[in-house]
């Protein structure tokens, strides 16, 4: 018999048996898993002292919590158990923080705001619906960007802009007295979905407003844009949001569903299993770039469109293409905006100011019917005012101390966007906290509001009478945060809440407003917007109306 004899050769071959890096490789696979999930959070990470919930599931950490509740909720809860600073866990042990005092809020979103951007996969969904604008720019990029925004939404600009809201919310009162007159017992009022009318009202303002485009999806819901932005918005649920997020994290994906090519072969996403709602967001998207283009040249070939002309056309677009003209008169090889940039900002303007507007509107309704006092006494306050002049000007309406109170008070208790994102590009100390490169950081606005330390210990309820008469932690840019604050703070701020007004103004004059039936409870959808899940009903009576 032979000896057994070992060459190199057998023992390598040996070695790389399909099993044997099976095992290798699942071992490492399983460490580096450990690893991530319980021995670095656990025991070596910086911020393994930081209170916070315990660390949840060991893939997903406290992801399903957060999407399964109510916006902020899981958060309110940890802000009261371990706040003002909290730890909590994303996918795979990252590790996430949130902060709730001023001085970490100043720190991170108006001091050193450069060094806190929306992290990558935030601004590829933004930047999907929304356009490559202010909401995906950061740095010397969002800076010049802003600047070129900025008279679009001065007060001057505004002021001149309250006019064109009034066509539609004349529309939106004449449809609904018409529909009440229709009920078999006009004074006992009819049940409108408030949310829907809202949306319409807000939809029209904006396409005016930013497009000069008269939309009027109020009386003409089949209106191409409409049904482009309605379908869009259906998508915008907290199951649909992470199958997008998880999809654009694949490398090149943001463009290719941007592509035409992907808008021809949209019937391949639509085969796909778990994500062939990314169909419907790639025709959407397709159909709101082309109206918003076609808009854009026809608005550069009407020669009313002059430098000079600030009268006539008051709606950015037109302001855009104005400033761009004046820009290459005064120097042709001037670095101008190309047409589809102009597109992508309106198309931003477009996205963050029409639902915000309108989740914003249909919750101060829910409030005010939930409320009867208060909203007596805002009759009282703007009645007058509609009955002298139904479109009262922008100094007025921004004169109404009791409106103010009541839209400050429900931004307050119900912001409609209840939270938003950073990302600490470099290691950090925040609030004596060390902050690794690369947290996440929640701002979760609605907690931030309703914190008991600045408002109380009725913080989380609906009082605008505390407008008058402030608390003493009250601070003007922290307290209340549902515009954010800083260089990337809301744009459209004074916007919106002259617009919300303005509707408010005219619903509250003409209809009062109750729960649609006894014992109604209203719930947001998890979302990036507070939009309420079931489209607000509302009881809608014509005032004087009862008997
Ligand atoms: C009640 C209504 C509104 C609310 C609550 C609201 C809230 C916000 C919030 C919280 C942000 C910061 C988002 C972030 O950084 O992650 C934001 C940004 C922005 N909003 Fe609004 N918004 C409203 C209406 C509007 C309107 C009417 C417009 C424009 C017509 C608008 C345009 C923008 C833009 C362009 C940004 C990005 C600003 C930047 O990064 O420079 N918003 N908004």
């Amino acid at each position: 018999m032979s000896p057994t004899v070992f060459s190199s050769e057998s023992v390598s071959g040996s070695l790389l048996q399909p099993q044997l890096i099976a095992w290798i490789v699942g071992g490492y696979a399983a460490y580096l898993f450990l690893y991530r999930t319980v021995i670095y959070p656990r025991f070596f990470s910086p911020l393994r002292n930081v209170p916070g919930p315990s660390r949840g599931n060991p893939l997903l950490g406290h992801y399903l919590t957060i999407v399964q509740e109510e916006s902020c909720i899981p958060h309110r809860r940890w802000a009261k158990a371990y706040g003002p600073v909290v730890r909590m866990m994303g996918v795979m042990g990252k590790e996430r923080l949130f902060f709730l005092s001023p001085e970490a809020l100043q720190h991170m979103m108006v001091k050193d705001w450069i060094e806190y951007p929306r992290p990558d996969f935030m601004r590829d969904v933004l930047g999907l619906v929304a356009g490559h604008g202010l909401l995906t720019t950061t740095g010397d990029e969002h800076k010049k960007l802003r600047k070129a925004m900025n008279p679009a939404f001065s007060v001057t600009n505004l002021m001149a802009q309250t006019d064109m809201y009034y066509e539609p919310i004349d529309g939106l009162i004449d449809i609904m007295i018409s529909q009440l007159k229709t009920e078999a017992i006009p004074e006992a009022g009819k049940v409108f979905p408030v949310y829907e009318w809202m949306g319409k009202v807000t939809l029209d303002i904006i396409c005016d407003t930013a497009f000069g485009y008269k939309t009027d999806c109020l009386h003409n819901p089949h209106n191409e844009l409409a049904v482009a932005f309605e379908q869009l918005l259906q998508l915008q649920s907290g199951p649909n949001l992470a199958k997008l997020v998880a999809v654009l994290s694949i490398p090149g994906t943001a463009q290719l569903t941007r592509s035409a090519w992907m808008y021809r072969n949209r019937w391949l996403v639509g085969k796909l299993p778990l994500i062939s709602n990314l169909e419907k967001l790639v025709s959407s998207m397709y159909h709101i770039r082309a109206i918003s283009r076609e808009m854009l040249r026809s608005k550069t070939a009407d020669l009313s469109v002059s430098p000079d002309d600030t009268t006539t056309k008051k709606d950015i677009m037109s302001l855009l293409v104005r400033a761009r003209k004046a820009d290459l008169d005064a120097d042709p090889t001037a670095d101008a905006m190309s047409d589809t940039a102009m597109v992508d900002q309106v198309l931003t303007f477009l996205a963050a100011g029409h639902e915000t507007t309108a989740t914003g509107l249909s919750w101060t309704l829910w409030l005010l019917a939930n409320d009867s006092e208060s909203q007596q006494r805002l009759r009282e306050e703007v009645t007058p005012i509609y009955e002298t002049n139904s479109h009262p000007d922008y100094r007025t309406i921004k004169s109404l101390t009791w409106l103010d109170c009541v839209v400050n008070e429900s931004l307050r208790v119900m912001p409609p966007v209840p939270l938003t994102l950073r990302m600490a590009t470099k290691p950090d100390l925040v609030d004596g906290v060390l902050v690794p490169a690369g947290t996440v950081i929640t701002i979760p606005i609605r907690v931030i509001n309703t914190w008991k330390e600045v408002w109380g210990d009725d913080a989380e309820e609906f009082q605008p009478a505390r407008w008058l008469n402030l608390p003493e932690a009250y601070n003007p840019v922290f307290s209340q945060f549902s515009f954010i604050a800083g260089p990337h703070g809301c744009i459209g701020k004074t916007m919106a809440i002259s617009e919300m007004k303005a509707v408010l103004i005219a619903l509250i004059a003409n209809f009062e407003f109750a729960p649609a039936y006894p014992g109604q409870v209203a719930h947001p959808s998890t979302a990036i917007t507070m939009k309420p899940e079931d489209n607000m009903p509302l009881r809608v009576t014509r005032v004087g109306s009862k008997a």
